[in-house]
């Protein structure tokens, strides 16, 4: 067994006892399967995304990247279930989105999904502890509604921060701070698929490798998708799809024409 497969297997292993479905896809090898998706915002519009077919194995760490307005976001919202695909299908670990209600697709999302946003979302009147045990209470069935401190203080330990921030409101830490609680929470429960939306067009470069290196090390075994424009950061990861290769008939949307970072396009 090769080192991926190994990972996977183990990591399928991992999540099977806790949660049924996942049962059924230890079998399998694939994380993300993307068929005849198209999707417009409206019906008289054209299609934003159109993607014939796109596969993305698990444990596989994919690095997504395309000019501005070239639909990112729009493909992540797919993949979240946020946004249903106006034709085709997406199915995370063998299960097709549209066999789902929404508030299976809800529950579904809440426990294989973990997101970092951009501005991480946390909510700053509630504790680090609060934040992160948000994100178990929605994942949860009925019985623990909340992760245990031991579990909680491991990941913080991990991502470098102190047990005492977990008593601290959200607004109270340092941006660098709120960045990897954003990340634990993404993480708490034990995600299969984790999804990072441009997260470090504000750093510089230190601190972006030192970012880089911290989320390859915690997200190991899960499947990760990573937006970013700044194509530096592909060295990091197991494959690069373009958005003008996965969605080749809708290029004409490129508002911008560039691949510039964020930060650069605002500045
Ligand atoms: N809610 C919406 N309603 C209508 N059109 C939208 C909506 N959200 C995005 N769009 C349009 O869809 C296209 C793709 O937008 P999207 O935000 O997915 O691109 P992106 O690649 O993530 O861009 P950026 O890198 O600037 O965040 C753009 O033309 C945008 O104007």
């Amino acid at each position: 067994m090769n080192t991926t497969n190994k990972k996977n297997s183990t990591h399928s292993q991992r999540n099977a006892v806790s949660e049924g479905h996942n049962a059924v896809n230890k079998e399998r090898n694939t994380a993300i399967e993307v068929s005849n998706l198209q999707f417009s915002y409206t019906k008289e519009s054209p299609p934003i995304i159109d993607i014939k077919a796109w596969q993305v194995s698990q444990g596989e760490h994919v690095f997504l990247s395309g000019p501005s307005g070239s639909g990112k976001s729009t493909l992540l919202n797919l993949l979240c279930g946020t946004l249903t695909p106006t034709q085709g299908d997406i199915a995370l670990l063998a299960q097709p989105f549209s066999a789902l209600s929404n508030r299976q697709r809800d529950k579904f999302r809440a426990r294989n999904i973990g997101v970092v946003f951009q501005q991480f979302n946390l909510i700053p009147y509630l504790s680090v502890a609060q934040n992160i045990n948000a994100a178990v209470y929605f994942a949860s069935t009925n019985v623990s509604k909340t992760v245990s401190d031991a579990k909680l203080r491991h990941l913080l330990d991990k991502l470098q921060l102190p047990s005492h921030v977990l008593h601290a409101k959200a607004d109270a830490l340092s941006i660098g701070q709120q960045q990897r609680v954003a990340i634990a929470r993404a993480l708490i429960n034990d995600p299969q698929l984790l999804i990072v939306d441009e997260p470090t067009s504000a750093l510089d470069t230190d601190a972006r490798d030192s970012f880089m290196s911290l989320l390859k090390d915690v997200a190991g075994e899960s499947t990760m998708i990573f937006v970013s424009h700044d194509k530096a950061m592909e060295s990091y990861f197991d494959r690069h799809c373009s958005m003008s290769e996965l969605s080749p008939s809708t290029n004409h949307i490129k508002t911008r024409g560039d691949e510039a970072p964020k930060a650069q396009e605002r500045a």
